[in-house]
Formats: C-alpha cells, structure tokens, sequence
C-alpha cells in the first residue's frame, strides 16, 4: 500500500504529545496551576475524576522515554511547553526550575538525534491569567507574546521549529462555546472573540520568534476536516459551508490574510469578534509552514438549531474509533488537497493523526492493536497521495508517543503508539508503535 520512495528523503517522522497530557509534576518546582487542573478537579468534568497530576510521569522519566523513542528510530518529535511551569502567574516572575527543565528535556531529544518541534500553547492557560479573563480578555495577547518571548531567548539555540498554537478551535469553541473543555464556559460569542485573541497571539509570537532569529520555521496547528452536505438540497449545501468556515476557514482565511469568513458572520453578525484596526494584518504574519491535525470528517445538514442553523449527521462509517468518530482516510487527503489549492502553505506538517481503540495488555507485555497499525497506515496513504500530486507535506506526527491524558475522557482513552500501564509506570510498545517504527527505519534508511 505505501510507497516510502514518495516521501521526500528530509521527510521528519514522529509522535506528538503536549505538556499537561503526559508530564505530571502538576504541583513540582515552582509551576503555577492552568485552567485544566482546575477543570480536571471539578467534579464532572472529567471522566472517573482524573487529572493530569502524575499523567505519564515524563516530567521525571523524559530520559528512558527518549531513549526509547530513538530505539524506535524517529528522528523528529512534537511537544509542548507549560507555560504555568514558565510563568507560575502567567506574566511576571518567571520560574528558573521550569525553565531549567525545558532545557533538560531539549538537550536529552538533541542528545538522542531527534529534532525538537515546540507547540508553546497546548490549552493550559496559567489559572492566574484566566482569572482576568483567559483568552476573552485582550490582555491575555501581551502575556501571551511575552511568554512566547521568554521561552524562544532561552531554548531559542537549539530550538528551531516553532508552533504558536494548538488547535485554536478546541481552545475556543470546546472551551468557551460547548464548555466541555477549560475553562468551561458557554457562550458562542465569547468563542468567537477568543478566537480572535488566539489568531492575535499568534502573530504576534511568529514576530517575537522571527525577530529571535529569522532562520527559524514557525507555523500554527489547526484542527481541519471535511465539511460534507448530508444531502444536495441547498440549505443542506448552505449549513455545510457554514460548518466549514466554523471549523476550518474561520481560522485558515484570516491566517492567509483573506479575513474572517463572510459566510459564518454574516449569518451570525451579532457574534462576529471586534477586530481593532491592525488585528488582521498582525495574524497574517507570513509563516513558514502550516501544522494539520486530522482524525475525522463532518456530515452536516441544515437545522433550526441556532446560532449556526447546522446540525452534525453521524457519518456511514462503517468503522469508528472507540471515541465514536469515523475511520475516514479520504478526509486527509481532502483537506491536504484543499488547503494547498486554497491557502498554498510552503511547507505542511501533519502535526497529529492518530486514534483510539480499547488497548489491551497481554501477559507478555503486548498490545496487539491491529485497528490502531490499520488506520495509521491508510492515513499515511493519504499523505502519500497528496504529496504524488504536489502537496509540499514534509512531515508526520503520529497521535501520540504515549498513552496519557485525554482531557474530558481521562485516562480511558488510549491513543499512544506506546502502552501506558498507570500502576507502574511501564511503557510497553504497541504493534502498531512496532509497525512504525519499522517503517520509519526503512523510509530514513532509504535517505
Ligand atoms: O483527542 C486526541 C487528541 C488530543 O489528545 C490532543 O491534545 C488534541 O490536539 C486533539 N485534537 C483532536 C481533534 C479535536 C478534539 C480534541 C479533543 C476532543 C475532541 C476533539 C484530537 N486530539
């Protein structure tokens, strides 16, 4: 099925992971509390109570788990840095222990021959900046930049691939829309002003990391998916055009400088974000790559339910992940496609792709997790026919190294390459982590 010779021989092949899911350490040299430790404490918000506390302990294992990725034969790998553990009141006194630990873990990757790529928000906005506001505040911008400033002087020498935000749609919508996530508000029109306080943020950290040192790649992450009609009835048509721009083109037109998207707004006027003169061009800074994250497509149709007037419809399958979400490879390529016709990214990254599916641990220490191999391998496929038609993707980062935290779902859903067993600690490498990694090997062997 997969032809490696495709895949162009500086291709960086990974896993992904992000600070609060995996570290632990949540109340260890010096870091300040975020939003998900104190979503993760409010009882209900979390499945079976669990927090991010200890996770997968990496805060003090960061060592053997590296060793173990290069024993796997990745040469590139996605993390996150807790701005809590750099900034305790998110703005102000900086915290030397956090930064003296970004340093261990950067200089043990580089140790192991792998390449550092560094998300600087992964949701865990300090508790102290959210009691301001959060994102819904504007100030919240200028923390942020100054953050992104501390953290870019300090592991600016070794790090040189950036990522300014994680999925700015989870943070906003799930966030403050469905408040299924921290900080747990719901209101749509305070989304859509976070939104445009994340965008903001965001160009503002791609100048602070620019003016740093102009030779290093920053990009931004978002979570994009096919929107499809659940008929071609024109309302049908109309509400899954909606859909795509509340996904997709809300976040993609502004960052190529196209503004927000007309189609949203104009049907939702009273909750389109206030825009300051300037704010547009600032978050059409030019970046160097564009990060995709990609697990699933949208059937939509038209509906009365407001504000948006679209409803999801649940897709064919006929597989789905144990998150309930559809196994639709297709998609990837889709978006792939799509975005380098519309927005032409220099360089895309597949920043996150992966799934979950009910992990069992065998005597012998296995996990035969043929559903996990399956979808990785179609996925990659897809990757591979997009760059057959000229899709500049140099990069894939599996979803996820680790088994770890999986906010509201807790630690029930599994999605590493990498079996987690809580009670001890141990990591046991998954079929499919098995699988990659021999592919990995071959497809950097044939360089
Ligand atoms: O759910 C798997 C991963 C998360 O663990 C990552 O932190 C996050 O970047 C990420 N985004 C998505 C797609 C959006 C989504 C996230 C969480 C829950 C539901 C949907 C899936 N994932």
């Amino acid at each position: 099925m997969l032809d490696l010779n495709v895949f162009p021989p500086n291709f960086r092949w990974g896993t992904a992971t992000a600070a609060y899911q995996i570290e632990g350490a949540a109340h260890e040299d010096g870091r300040g509390i975020s939003i998900w430790d104190v979503f993760s404490y409010t009882p209900g918000n979390v499945k079976k109570g669990d927090s991010g506390d200890v996770a997968c302990d990496h805060y003090h294992r960061y060592a053997e788990d590296f060793k173990l990725m290069k024993e796997l034969g990745m040469n590139s790998y996605r993390l996150s840095i807790s701005w809590p553990r750099i900034l305790p009141k998110g703005r102000g006194e900086i915290n030397e222990k956090g930064l003296a630990f970004y340093d261990r873990l950067i200089d043990e990757l580089l140790k192991n021959g792998i390449e550092p790529y560094v998300t600087l928000y992964h949701w865990d906005l300090p508790q102290a900046l959210q009691q301001l506001g959060g994102w819904a505040n504007r100030d919240t911008v200028d923390a942020f930049e100054e953050y992104a400033r501390i953290v870019v002087n300090r592991l600016g020498d070794r790090v040189k691939n950036w990522i300014t935000h994680n999925e700015p749609w989870c943070a906003a919508f799930l966030g403050h829309g469905a408040g299924v996530h921290a900080p747990g508000l719901k209101d749509v029109g305070v989304s859509m002003q976070v939104a445009h306080h994340l965008l903001l943020s965001h160009g503002k950290a791609v100048r602070v990391i620019k003016e740093h040192d102009s030779s290093h790649k920053v990009g931004i992450t978002l979570i994009l998916g096919p929107s499809h009609a659940a008929s071609d009835s024109p309302e049908d048509v109309a509400a899954a055009a909606r859909h795509d721009a509340f996904l997709n083109t809300i976040y993609l037109d502004p960052l190529y400088g196209k503004g927000y998207p007309r189609v949203l707004f104009d049907h939702i006027p009273a909750l389109a974000p206030k825009v300051q003169e300037g704010d547009l061009e600032i978050i059409a800074t030019e970046t160097d790559f564009l990060g995709v994250n990609y697990y699933q497509r949208s059937i939509v149709k038209h509906s009365e339910q407001l504000p948006f007037n679209f409803d999801g419809v649940r897709p064919p399958g006929p597989e789905f992940t144990f998150f309930d979400w559809e196994v639709y490879p297709k998609g990837l390529y889709e978006v792939l496609t799509r975005v380098h016709q519309d927005y032409a990214p220099k360089e895309i990254f597949i920043t996150e792709n992966g799934a979950t599916f009910e992990d069992t641990l065998t005597e012998d220490g296995q996990v035969h997790d043929e559903q996990r191999r399956f979808y990785i391998e179609r996925h990659l496929k897809s990757v591979q026919d997009a760059i057959s038609e000229g899709v500049p993707v140099n990069g894939y980062f599996a979803w996820s190294f680790l088994d770890n935290f999986e906010w509201a779902e807790g630690f029930e859903k599994r999605f590493g390459l990498v079996y987690v067993d809580y009670a001890t600690q141990n990591r046991h490498v998954k079929d499919s982590g098995k699988w990659y990694s021999k592919l990995v090997k071959e497809a950097l062997g044939a360089v």
